[in-house]
């Protein structure tokens, strides 16, 4: 039985948060891979993202592209529409009958997991990896027992970097250097991504 972390992530831009929370769960739970995958058009956000879906996947593809265990997969992009994750999760249950799923999350998606569509279905097909990110303060004992006793928190160091201050910084021309991997700085500096200076050295 294989062991697999779901990233599910909008990624608009990946940044080191994503990648150390993606490592510490594999760590903690003994996942054997982590999958990262970009979403069409997220459930819980308003407004479309700031990069294109293909720019997003191509993104998250440099920045793991050194992790034999990562993989990155275009499921959601393909699929298009709003990207549910029990369509995604049903999905890949289909494709990979002897894969066992984890579906790794921050304080923001713990806190409003209830919401989730179709919440009960997905929470009986994965189990949910949780991890702490500064900004939010993750509040398990308001989640109903059912879906909290679903959850296995995993320590990761405090990263307090999040896609909207990157896209803000780069919007004022302050510097994301560090906050993604370089690969990922190289890529939005030499298009001038997200109103980012661009850069063509
Ligand atoms: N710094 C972080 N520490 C821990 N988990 C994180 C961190 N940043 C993002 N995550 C988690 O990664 C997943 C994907 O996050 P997402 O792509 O929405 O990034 P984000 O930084 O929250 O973006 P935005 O600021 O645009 O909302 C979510 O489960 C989120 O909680
Ligand atoms: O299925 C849902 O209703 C649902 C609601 C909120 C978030 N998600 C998933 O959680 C992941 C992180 O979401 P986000 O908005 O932080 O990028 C991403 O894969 C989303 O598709 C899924």
């Amino acid at each position: 039985m294989i062991k697999v972390g779901i990233m599910g992530g909008t990624f608009d831009p990946i940044h080191i948060g994503h990648l150390i929370a993606a490592e510490s769960a594999m760590a903690e739970c003994r996942l054997d891979e982590v999958w990262f995958i970009p979403t069409s058009s997220p459930p819980l956000k308003s407004g479309a993202p700031g990069a294109s879906e293909n720019d997003r996947y191509e993104m998250v593809a440099a920045a793991i592209a050194n992790q034999d265990r990562f993989r990155v997969l275009d499921i959601e992009l393909r699929r298009g529409g709003t990207s549910y994750s029990i369509d995604t999760v049903q999905s890949l249950r289909e494709q990979h009958p002897d894969h066992s799923f984890a579906y790794i999350i921050g304080s923001d998606r713990i806190n409003d997991l209830a919401k989730w569509h179709r919440i009960e279905e997905l929470a009986e097909l994965v189990t949910f990896i949780g991890l702490s990110r500064p900004e939010t303060t993750a509040t398990p004992e308001l989640l109903p027992e059912e879906l909290r006793c679903r959850i296995t928190f995993a320590e990761m160091p405090a990263i307090g970097i999040s896609s909207t201050v990157l896209r803000e910084r780069l919007a004022a021309g302050k510097s994301i250097r560090y906050r993604v991997p370089d690969a990922v700085y190289a890529m939005i500096r030499r298009h001038g991504w997200y109103g980012s200076t661009r850069d063509d050295r």
